[in-house]
């Protein structure tokens, strides 16, 4: 059997005495990809914080590839080949798209031409300042840069909130891009529960913190009533 690329077994994460995340466990394999579901507040960008090593745990383990890496710095799992992409952007407003793109660059196949025939957008306005953005190229200039570092995964938190559906739909394609046919693995967390499931392999449901329901995407998908029962979406109608 493959070794799982990312593994939480059994992990409780929170802030301060309150814990957000119990009983936690999941596995994605090499190339996989597993969308997080849930309503507002149920625990998923804590999710991807707790992974990246920014949430401490209170009990559990996370192991990638095999080895242990609960106790692990932020910025060593990013080494490791964490690629997270915060819900927040976190561009850096006074760099050019080029230098935000290469400021924290590793080498690797995605480089500065790689990244401009994924997102044909940032190439036009490669010079403009990162607070000359939409938000829908500041989400392309966030997900470009941690690319940048050739990550093994890509965590993305909401990548498509508050886009445009044009955006969206340009975005959508990279990330299938990137999954497919790439095979970076990759957690997306997404409230368009369709266009999560349209995207990944696997999908669970997150209910206060704790696992409610796991399913192949596909099958998920057709499962109109647990996405009515915990996410309250009426099929087609999202
Ligand atoms: N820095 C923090 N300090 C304390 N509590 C926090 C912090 N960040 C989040 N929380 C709390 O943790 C819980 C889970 O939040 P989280 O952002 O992980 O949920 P989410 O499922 O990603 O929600 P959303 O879809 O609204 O982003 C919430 O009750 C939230 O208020």
């Amino acid at each position: 059997m493959t070794e799982p690329l990312l593994e939480f077994r059994d992990v409780r994460s929170g802030y301060g005495e309150a814990v957000v995340l119990d009983n936690m466990s999941l596995s994605l394999p090499p190339n996989g990809s597993l969308a997080l579901l849930g309503r507002n507040g149920v625990g998923k960008s804590t999710l991807l914080l707790t992974a990246m090593g920014f949430v401490t745990l209170a009990r559990g383990s996370i192991h990638w590839r095999g080895t242990d890496i609960s106790w692990l710095a932020p910025h060593k799992r990013a080494q490791l080949g964490l690629g997270w992409v915060a819900q927040e952007r976190d561009i850096f407003a006074s760099l050019t798209i080029e230098e935000n793109l290469t400021v924290i660059a590793r080498p690797g196949r995605w480089d500065l031409p790689a990244i401009y025939r994924l997102f044909p957008r940032l190439a036009d306005r490669r010079a403009n300042m990162g607070n000359q953005l939409s938000g829908g190229e500041q989400q392309m200039l966030a997900t470009g840069r941690t690319l940048m570092t050739n990550p093994a995964v890509l965590l993305l938190d909401e990548p498509f909130e508050g886009l445009a559906p044009i955006i969206v739909e340009e975005l959508t394609a990279a990330v299938r891009q990137m999954a497919i046919d790439e095979g970076i693995a990759l957690i997306l967390v997404e409230q368009h529960a369709e266009v999560a499931l349209g995207l990944t392999q696997q999908a669970i449901i997150i209910e206060r913190g704790m696992i409610a329901h796991r399913a192949a995407s596909a099958d998920l998908l057709k499962d109109s009533v647990t996405l009515e029962r915990y996410l309250g979406l009426k099929l087609g109608a999202s």
